[in-house]
């Protein structure tokens, strides 16, 4: 067997519709040839891409949280650093990527830790800005939790600044979310802000 005979090309259920074809079109119109032996799976390869690449769409937050509130005392900071994010600028369609800080102060409820990524994920895997995940992600964690307050920290580093653009190799983005007691105690938000604090480029 050739692996253009692979008889996982004939399994598109992973791939976004349609785009194997778009993506033929694309190539055309950069200037190449959809038909050299090197991109004949090429458009494959991208469908099934994009559809990691935007999963998000087709997900809720109650898919990805599933059973993971759970009750409990206690109403002491959880702080859970640097879950790394991929997403996609909606400007460009370039990827922009970093990590993620979130804490809470839980009020009879709390949340499995893997589920702060899962969140993170959730949003990140579709077309964005940075901003918006940031308040998705706050949003959320209200929205389950209903804690005494939230955070959310996000470094991010956008391809779109460094390809091409203003072709800045340095440059990093940090956004914030705050919300309940971060918002309205100086205290509470330093101590998150410590604990998160420093760029993504120095580390
Ligand atoms: N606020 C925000 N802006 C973003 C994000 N990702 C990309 N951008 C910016 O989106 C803007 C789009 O600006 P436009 O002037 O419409 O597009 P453009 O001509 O390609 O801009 P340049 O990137 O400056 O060449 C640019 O300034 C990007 O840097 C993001 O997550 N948040
Ligand atoms: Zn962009």
């Amino acid at each position: 067997m050739t692996f253009l005979e692979d008889p996982t090309l004939k399994d598109d259920s992973q791939e976004v519709p349609g785009l194997n074809a778009l993506t033929r079109e694309w190539l055309s119109a950069v200037g190449e040839d959809p038909d050299r032996e090197g991109l004949a799976r090429t458009p494959h390869r991208v469908a099934k891409a994009w559809q990691h690449l935007t999963a998000g769409y087709r997900e809720t937050l109650a898919d990805v949280v599933g059973e993971g509130v759970f009750a409990a005392e206690g109403s002491e900071m959880v702080i859970v650093k640097d879950i790394e994010f991929y997403s996609m600028c909606e400007h460009h369609m370039l990827p922009f990527y970093g990590r993620a800080h979130i804490a809470y102060v839980p009020n009879r409820k709390i949340l499995g830790l893997s589920k702060f990524a899962r969140i993170v994920d959730l949003y990140s895997r579709r077309l964005q800005v940075q901003e918006r995940i940031t308040t998705q992600v706050a949003d959320a964690v209200q929205e389950l939790l209903e804690p005494k307050g939230v955070a959310v920290f996000m470094e991010g580093v956008h391809l779109c600044m460094a390809m091409r653009g203003v072709q800045k190799q340095n440059s990093s983005t940090t956004t914030s979310a705050m919300r309940g007691l971060f918002r309205s105690d100086a205290r509470t938000r330093a101590e998150f802000m410590s604990a998160v604090q420093g760029t993504l480029r120095g580390r």
